[in-house]
């Protein structure tokens, strides 16, 4: 963000010019949601404070009724000039009054825990019942780290300006945020950093569509029988045009469309109309499970690596394997192990999920209420889905999605995308308390929302 702000003064625009964007960019998002209600703004001693003077004066200009309240004076250049240019007035102390309070205490400049006064005010916003906006980041967060070095309250809406930090997708403080949305400055390469999932669009499959150019989807199935007709049910709901299960059980209570394939599993995965392979849900830790991934691994087809499967996997594994076909869905522990595994050290979510995808070319995504996923060229984060996911089961059901999209269009990023919004819209759609089997049943209507 830094270098993203130098290298746009370094090209004529001030900081000055800077600040205006960023306070008009986000008084507009306040205008909004105050509709006309009193507003108080916080402002600290840094630019963020600044920040907070711009907003407040084009408040006051549109009619506000406005406070602001800042317990230090201004200390840059930029947000002296800020404060100079709003005409209303600044308290030293008080409390946040006032339908909507927006906090400009710190921004990225945070340095240490937030004490006295400015812990004072936003231990009073904590508690109070406004609608409570963020600007950049909330004030006794870190940006880059998302450690919460101060009072932490519950935002409706945080701001982020010019880039999203990592922050804005860490847990626990991205739980606290409320509704993200980016005020962008015109930086040049401040995109970098990361980007939020946009709501896909999906499509029926066109006139000419058949089963195989839809997607023939390979489950392989291990100990436990159970998990993979999941991941098989989420698969055939989620779009694949026809769904195999590579297994040497017996399933009675197999769905009658699931086609069950015993025999030689590399035999049966040569089969070239295979459009992806799905590899762990139930496969179990045994040499007979890590000979099972191999031969998923080595059919060369797009390939997910979920639950047991991403505990054997290792360069030994991946060496000769092309990579870039390879989606790995680790969840916050078996992130870990894989780090392990590939001697990966990293000391937040997004950090682990960039080192093991350019360590092992792999697309990774990171599940949980922060779910990340980096692919080529890209760190993408999606908002939290609903709590209720925490269930057994319901990475199955994903494992199941994402190996149905790819199977579609074979881009494992994209797919992983696609996924991760059904996988949200199908437990939104299932309600409260429901089973991965529920989930996996209502995958087929949360896509419908997508076309
Ligand atoms: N990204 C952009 O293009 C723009 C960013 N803007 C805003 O600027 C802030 C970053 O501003 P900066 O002055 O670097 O830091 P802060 O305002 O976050 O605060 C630093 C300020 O506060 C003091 N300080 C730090 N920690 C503490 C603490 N725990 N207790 C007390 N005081 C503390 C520190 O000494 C500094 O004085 C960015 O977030 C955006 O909001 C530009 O305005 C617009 C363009
Ligand atoms: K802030």
């Amino acid at each position: 963000m830094r270098a993203a702000e130098r290298a746009a003064m370094d090209a004529g625009t001030s900081e000055w010019e800077l600040m205006l964007r960023a306070g008009e960019g986000a008084a507009h998002y306040v205008h909004r949601v105050a509709a006309g209600r009193g507003a108080c703004v916080l402002c600290g001693p840094g630019n963020n404070g600044g920040d907070g003077y711009v907003i407040a004066e084009s408040l006051r200009r549109r009619g506000y009724a406005v406070s602001v309240i800042a317990p230090l004076e201004p200390a840059t250049d930029t947000a002296r000039k800020a404060r100079s240019e709003f005409r209303g007035e600044v308290a030293s102390d008080g409390s946040p009054e006032g339908a909507v309070v927006v906090d400009c205490l710190f921004g990225y400049g945070l340095a240490r825990r937030v004490e006295g006064k400015f812990a004072g005010l936003l231990e009073e916003l904590a508690s109070s019942d406004c609608f409570k906006i963020a600007i950049d980041v909330p004030s006794g967060v870190e940006s880059d780290t998302g450690k919460a070095l101060g009072p932490l309250p519950d935002y409706d809406l945080t701001l982020a300006l010019g880039a999203w930090k990592q922050a804005h997708f860490l847990m626990p403080v991205m739980a606290a945020m409320g509704s993200k949305r980016l005020v962008p400055l015109n930086l040049p390469h401040a995109g970098r950093v990361a980007r939020l999932s946009a709501r896909p669009r999906l499509s029926a499959p066109p006139k000419d569509s058949h089963k195989y150019r839809r997607g023939l989807v390979a489950v392989v199935a291990g100990d436990m029988p159970g998990a993979p007709l999941l991941s098989c049910e989420a698969a055939m709901r989620a779009g694949a045009g026809y769904v195999k299960l590579m297994s040497d059980h017996s399933h009675p209570d197999a769905p009658a469309e699931l086609v069950i394939e015993q025999a030689d599993l590399s035999e049966n995965l040569s089969d070239e109309r295979i459009s992806s392979v799905l590899v762990g849900p139930g496969l179990g830790r045994s040499d007979e499970a890590r000979g099972r991934l191999c031969a998923a691994l080595e059919s060369g087809k797009p390939c997910v690596v979920d639950a047991d499967a991403l505990h054997l996997l290792d360069h030994d594994v991946i060496e000769g394997v092309d990579t870039s076909r390879i989606v790995v869905t680790p969840h916050e522990g078996e992130l870990a192990a894989l780090c392990k595994s590939f001697d990966v050290e990293a000391d937040n979510k997004l950090d682990r999920a960039r080192k093991l995808h350019d360590v092992t070319g792999m697309t990774i995504l990171a599940k949980g209420p922060d779910t990340i996923c980096v692919g080529e060229g890209s760190a993408v984060f999606f908002d939290a889905g609903s709590s209720w996911l925490s269930v057994a089961g319901s990475g199955d059901v994903l494992a199941g999605i994402i190996a149905a999209r790819l199977a579609g269009h074979g881009e494992p990023v994209r797919a992983c995308e696609e996924a991760v919004w059904l996988h949200h819209e199908a437990a939104r759609l299932s309600g409260a308390a429901f089973t991965a089997g529920e989930l996996a049943s209502s995958v087929n209507r949360a896509l419908e929302n997508f076309l």
